[in-house]
């Protein structure tokens, strides 16, 4: 049970113990598997080598805490964007002074939060940001670390809605202003310049961008020597694809080994990576079981009961999700299928235009879901969100309980 492969590849002969668990926790249910959590890391981890580095998972990829904690115990560090995510982290286990702080609208308090906590840089995004980074450091009486994100204007060429490193986007601040807002943040007195970072959007399955995106780091770098900025660390982000249906991203040790040559004569230069999808996406499954077939006149509906509230992939991004059943069967025909939710909505669907051979009851694994699955889940239409689960050689954990209907309720408060 425990081996999704590093392409989501083995769970299915394992059709027994995702059944036994959907009828022990209900469905919908998310499943992770520890041992492809940590082995995706040491991808990474080996990847890199022996070049100073540090693999900063973004916690937004799947914040639950015994995911965290998996990676705290292998050393990982973290990409956070909210103070929400670092509290989590800190209750994970997770090292503090190997998180980096990302995101356009840090608050003063979150930026007080992480100065408290002694983390490894903000990675700031604006000038307005540096003034106020540089403000509650100073009410503190501390030093901030930081990195500015820059935005090398290079086309990652994925979808527009996680595409972050094009001149429309509002992420970071353009390399031609860079050395101007480096100058302005290693003038004042209360930030510390240490980094260069940037993060050119998610789910790139070409090399290209990425080592694009270095040059202009790496010619940024060198400008602000000249400047007398020394730049100690450069933080690539996070992008890596993964294979949903027939991509072929690289590896992370072709992705690292191509981005090291380029530093080879940079030895002491730390490099930075905020994998998120590469170590999560195809170490977790998304179970679901079909309440009603529904044949009509132009489409057969599969009504399953995990719904857009579940996994928001597909309708977001009309992102493309295998859809399996875990027993397969002979005795039913196969037909074209459009596998939806019970969410009031036509876009609420997990895939279209599937064919299988299903009937009422059966269970499907929406796969490749541990990334940007649960994390991106709402109560919409007051679902209960799902279950979570972690699967650790021959044993399954329940990481996080399914809520319940009463639940949904709490903190609200009716007028007097
Ligand atoms: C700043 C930053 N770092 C890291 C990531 C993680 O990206 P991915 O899950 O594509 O590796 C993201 C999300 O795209 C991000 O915005
Ligand atoms: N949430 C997106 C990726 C965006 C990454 C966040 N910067 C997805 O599900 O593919």
């Amino acid at each position: 049970m425990d081996h999704f492969n590093y392409q989501d590849g083995q769970l299915f002969a394992e059709q027994t113990a995702v059944a036994e668990l959907a009828a022990q926790y209900g469905t919908p249910l998310y499943i992770y598997s520890r041992a492809t959590i940590e082995r995706h890391f040491q991808a990474f981890e080996a990847a890199a080598g022996d070049h100073p580095h540090l693999v900063c998972y973004a916690v937004k990829a799947n914040s639950n805490i015994a995911v965290l904690n998996v990676l705290a115990r292998l050393g990982a560090g973290f990409d956070i964007v909210s103070a929400g995510e670092l509290a989590r982290v800190v209750e994970a286990g997770g090292d503090p002074s190997k998180v980096v702080f990302s995101g356009v609208a840090k608050t003063a308090d979150e930026m007080a939060y992480a100065l408290e906590l002694g983390i490894h840089c903000f990675n700031v995004e604006s000038s307005q940001e540096l003034d106020r980074l540089n403000q509650v450091a100073g009410e503190m009486g501390k030093i901030a670390p930081v990195s500015i994100r820059v935005n090398p204007d290079v086309d990652a060429k994925t979808h527009p809605y996680i595409s972050t490193g094009l001149k429309e986007n509002k992420f970071g601040i353009a390399i031609a202003e860079a050395p101007a807002t480096y100058a302005k943040a290693a003038s004042l007195p209360n930030l510390n310049v240490v980094g260069v970072d940037c993060h050119i959007g998610s789910q790139l399955t070409d090399i290209a961008p990425f080592i694009d995106a270095l040059d202009r780091l790496l010619a940024l770098i060198d400008n602000l020597a000249e400047q007398g900025i020394k730049i100690r660390h450069l933080d690539v982000g996070g992008g890596l694809g993964v294979t949903y249906d027939d991509e072929t991203p690289p590896h992370p040790e072709a992705y690292a080994s191509a981005l090291r040559e380029r530093l080879a004569d940079r030895p002491e230069l730390l490099l930075v990576f905020e994998p998120g999808r590469a170590i999560m996406a195809n170490a977790g499954i998304l179970v679901t079981e079909v309440e009603y077939l529904k044949p009509g006149e132009e489409k057969n509906f599969a009504i399953v009961d995990a719904a857009m509230n579940d996994l928001i992939r597909p309708s977001l991004y009309s992102a493309w999700q295998a859809i399996v059943p875990v027993k397969p069967r002979t005795d039913v025909p196969e037909a074209i299928y459009d596998i939806v939710g019970p969410i009031c909505e036509t876009g609420d669907f997990l895939g279209k235009d599937r064919s299988l051979a299903i009937d009422q009851g059966d269970l499907l694994v929406v796969r490749s879901a541990g990334a940007y699955g649960f994390t991106m889940s709402s109560n919409y239409n007051s679902r209960p969100r799902a279950a979570e689960l972690m699967v650790d050689g021959s044993d399954a954990h329940l990481i996080r309980a399914r809520e319940t209907r009463e639940s949904l309720w709490q903190g609200e408060a009716v007028l007097p």
